[in-house]
C-alpha cells in the first residue's frame, strides 16, 4: 500500500503558542483514519496543517504535494477539506456551491466543462439535494448546509478527503447515510478519508485505524479495539464509560454516576 500522508516530526502553532507537537503519522492510500481526541487536542490544527491553511514544521506529505510550499491550486487537486465552520458567500445557491468545488480542475481563464456539470450533478443526486439546488446557501438548516459542503468536498475529487466533524449537524439517519457515502466512495476509487470525530461509536465503526490525539500529540494509533479502551478514555477524556465489544467495532457508552439522592 503507498503512502498517501507522511507526517514527519510536524509541530504547528495558532496565536503564537505551539497547539501541534512532533506529529508522526503515514497513513496509506485508500484508507479511512477516524481522529478522535478531547476539545482543543489539535484535530482541526492536524487537518488544516495537511490542507496547507496552518504552516507547520517538519516534514509533510500529502498524495505527492508539500502543502506548505505547494500552490493552492495544486494542493486543491489533491487534497479537499470539509471544514468544521463553512463560510457561505452571500447570494451563492447551492449549485453554485458546490460547482465551486470544480474550480482546481477548470483551466485559468475557462469555464466549467459539461464532465464538471456531470460531477457536480452526481454528488447532488448522491446526498439527495436535488430539491435544495437552486436555493440559496445561506438559507439552509445547518445539517442541510454541512451536506451541501460535503458535496462541494467530494466534487473536488480529491486523493485525499479531511473531514472535520463532518456529521455534528446531522440527524442519526443522514450520519450514516453521509457516512456510507464517503466509504463507498474510498472503496470505489481509492480515496483516502482523514475525519475527525467526536462520536467514538461511530469513529470506530468507519475508522479503519484510530488515532487519538491529546494536548497536540499522538497518545494512541491502532484499530478501535486496541484504542478505544474504558481505561484510557477515562484518562484522556477523564470520561466514566462502558466499552461494548460489538459485531461492527467497539461502541463506546457513557455511564452515568447517579446522583446521591439516585442511589
Ligand atoms: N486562531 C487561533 N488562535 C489561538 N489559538 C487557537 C486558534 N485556533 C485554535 N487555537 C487553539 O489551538 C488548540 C487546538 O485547537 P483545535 O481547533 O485544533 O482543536 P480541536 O481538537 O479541533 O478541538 P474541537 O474538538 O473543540 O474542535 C486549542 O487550544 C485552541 O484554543
Amino acid at each position: 500500500m503507498t503512502a498517501a500522508i507522511t507526517c514527519r516530526g510536524v509541530c504547528a502553532s495558532r496565536g503564537g503558542v505551539e497547539v501541534l507537537h512532533d506529529v508522526d503519522l503515514e497513513i496509506g492510500s485508500g484508507t479511512w483514519v477516524s481522529l478522535v481526541g478531547p476539545n482543543g487536542s489539535g484535530k482541526t490544527t492536524l487537518l488544516h496543517s495537511l490542507a496547507g491553511l496552518v504552516a507547520s514544521t517538519g516534514r509533510v506529505d500529502v498524495a505527492g504535494v508539500d502543502p506548505g510550499r505547494a500552490r493552492r491550486r495544486e494542493i486543491a487537486r489533491a487534497v479537499a477539506l470539509m471544514p468544521q465552520r463553512p463560510i457561505v458567500p452571500e447570494g451563492t445557491s447551492v449549485r453554485e456551491l458546490i460547482g465551486l468545488g470544480r474550480t482546481p480542475h477548470i483551466a485559468r481563464f475557462g469555464s466549467e466543462t459539461r464532465s464538471d456539470r456531470e460531477v457536480v450533478d452526481d454528488v447532488i443526486e448522491r446526498l439527495d439535494l436535488e430539491e435544495f439546488a437552486n436555493r440559496s446557501a445561506s438559507a439552509l438548516s445547518g445539517g442541510e448546509l454541512q451536506r451541501v459542503v460535503l458535496a462541494r468536498a467530494l466534487a473536488q475529487q480529491p486523493r485525499v478527503l479531511l473531514l472535520d466533524e463532518p456529521t455534528s449537524a446531522l440527524d442519526i439517519g443522514h450520519q450514516q447515510q453521509v457516512l456510507d457515502l464517503v466509504d463507498s466512495m474510498r472503496q470505489a476509487s481509492e480515496l483516502t478519508v482523514i475525519a475527525a470525530m467526536h462520536d467514538l461509536t461511530s469513529a470506530a465503526q468507519y475508522g479503519q485505524r484510530l488515532v487519538l490525539l491529546d494536548r497536540g500529540r499522538i497518545v494512541a494509533d491502532g484499530t478501535p479495539a486496541e484504542v478505544l479502551t474504558a481505561e484510557r478514555l477515562q484518562d484522556v477524556y477523564a470520561a466514566n464509560v462502558e466499552v461494548l465489544d460489538r459485531r461492527d467495532g467497539p461502541a463506546v457508552l457513557p455511564v452515568r454516576d447517579p446522583g446521591p439522592g439516585e442511589r
